[in-house]
């Protein structure tokens, strides 16, 4: 009696969090909890009890083996579906287990955590977790008052008290950052493609691999022109291959291509272009396919309304009676920087880059997308004129702060993602606005030449005339068929 007594005496007086825990353990209420939290266990318990009894050790073994054997047989058979549920089951348990277990102790070691009333504190909420080929995902709600660049701030810190290389802090929308815990760099790895799928859609065109392993796309409605440069090697050259190689299995595009290198780069090309030229010195005959190129942007822009009851050719259907056109000038430094010319050459070269500047400035509307690329960004051989209505652009490797500012314009100063960062041995990684207007680094797909060719051949029944369009004819025929190899229009 007299322990009893002792006993009621201590849990009076007890703190309140004392007595509810003893409370608990009087009740029994301690051992649902238990059990609550082991409900995994306590459920598989179940199961294996419940088969034991009833089918012995048969059930068991059965019970062993079967799970495993149908997840391979579904992952065989729909591996979509399969990698589906259990990335979502991983993430999940990742979510409770792994980062959830220990949020708040990082949040409080990297300072992100905010001081509430009475000596405790409230962290950012970790939302979401999600698996992406570079490593996991942590979706973050942030508290009032705090702003993603925090978190870009502390990123080294959070990358050691996760353990991981690199922390990478994205804003996803207000108040919303994503962490992506960077296990690996997938842009450290060729991307090989052995054959490239048609674009069907050119508001969606798939140009390189992000950081995050997916695919990065391009929307080419209402574009009128890219620029793009890199030192030579460093894969401008193979990144066009790639994107060509989908866009001409589409009907309803029309490639015009330029090669200023005057050599063998674009060559799988020519069946299926409409006009093909690799001539770096007879500038006569670059104009002419210029010229033809722009008489076509001239004669959509003078009649589309009229012909097909719109002004601005990405308003209508795409069709390959009036497909887009790209056009790609490769090299476009050999026609652009006059630099050492004589006069008669230098007169061509001027004409060349009014006709290029024209068509960046009002292609757009004519459905006429003009690429520039260069081995020497310089404002020389890519003017400013040109570069600033150019919406997209393309930094490979360069040497220089310069340089990446010739392509990228000034806002590379600012940022950290730097072309100049780009390592010799890492070919067709490149530096690229994305549609926020930040920069990010992407991998070009590789795609040889001779897969191209076979591509080439296999859709050169779509290649049409651009005359057939309303261009006017190239007027030095004759020229181009005594030099095939040199002009084609
Ligand atoms: N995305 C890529 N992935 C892997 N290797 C690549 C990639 N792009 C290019 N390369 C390698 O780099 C070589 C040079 O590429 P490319 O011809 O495209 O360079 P470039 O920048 O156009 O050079 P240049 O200005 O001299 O024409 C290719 O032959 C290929 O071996």
């Amino acid at each position: 009696m007299s322990n009893l007594l002792t006993l009621v005496k201590t849990l009076l007086t007890l703190p309140r969090k004392r007595v509810n825990g003893a409370a608990s353990l009087l009740t029994g209420w301690w051992l649902i909890r238990l059990l609550w939290r082991l409900r995994g266990l306590v459920a598989m318990t179940l199961v294996v009890l419940f088969v034991y009894s009833t089918w012995g050790w048969v059930g068991l073994v059965l019970l062993a083996v079967l799970p495993p054997v149908l997840s391979f047989a579904w992952r065989v058979l729909h591996p979509v579906s399969h990698t589906w549920l259990v990335n979502g089951l991983t993430a999940r348990h990742r979510l409770r287990h792994t980062y959830g277990s220990r949020w708040d102790a990082v949040m409080v070691a990297c300072n992100l955590h905010v001081p509430a009333p009475g000596g405790d504190h409230i962290t950012p909420t970790l939302q979401k977790v999600t698996l992406a080929p570079v490593g996991d995902v942590l979706h973050v709600r942030l508290l009032d008052g705090q702003a993603p660049a925090d978190f870009a701030r502390q990123a080294d810190e959070l990358a050691h008290a996760f353990g991981v290389p690199e922390v990478r802090v994205t804003t996803t929308g207000p108040g919303r950052v994503e962490l992506v815990l960077v296990l690996l760099d997938v842009l450290d790895e060729p991307v090989i493609l052995t054959d490239v799928p048609p674009v069907t859609d050119l508001r969606r065109v798939r140009f390189a691999i992000g950081e995050d392993g997916e695919w990065r796309t391009r929307n080419y409605a209402n574009i009128a022109a890219e620029v793009g440069g890199g030192v030579p090697g460093s894969g401008k050259t193979a990144g066009e291959t790639s994107l060509a190689c989908g866009l001409i299995q589409n009907p309803a595009v029309q490639y015009v291509v330029i090669d200023g290198k005057g050599g063998e780069d674009w060559s799988w090309i020519a069946p299926r272009a409409a006009a093909y030229c690799a001539e770096d010195e007879d500038l006569t005959a670059v104009l002419a396919v210029v010229e033809q190129v722009h008489g076509l942007m001239r004669h959509r822009l003078k009649t589309q309304k009229a012909n097909r009851g719109e002004a601005n050719f990405w308003n209508l259907p795409l069709d390959p009676n009036h497909p887009a056109v790209f056009l790609v000038v490769d090299e476009v430094q050999t026609f652009t920087d006059t630099k050492g010319m004589d006069p008669e050459t230098k007169q061509l070269a001027w004409q060349i880059t009014a006709r290029l500047s024209a068509l960046v400035k009002k292609g757009r509307s004519a459905g006429i997308v003009t690429r520039l690329l260069t081995q020497k960004p310089t404002n020389d051989a890519l003017p400013t004129a040109i570069r600033d209505n150019a919406s997209v652009r393309t930094a490979w490797r360069v040497m220089s702060k310069d340089a990446a500012e010739a392509i990228l314009g000034p806002i590379v100063r600012d940022t950290e993602v730097s072309p100049v960062d780009i390592p010799e041995a890492m070919r067709g990684i490149a530096v690229v606005a994305t549609d926020a207007g930040r920069l990010e680094r992407v991998r070009f797909p590789f795609v040889d030449e001779h897969t191209a060719e076979i591509i080439a051949a296999r859709v050169a029944g779509l290649r049409r005339e651009l005359t057939e369009f309303g261009a006017p004819a190239v007027e030095d025929d004759q020229e181009a068929e005594d030099d095939p190899a040199g002009v084609r229009a």
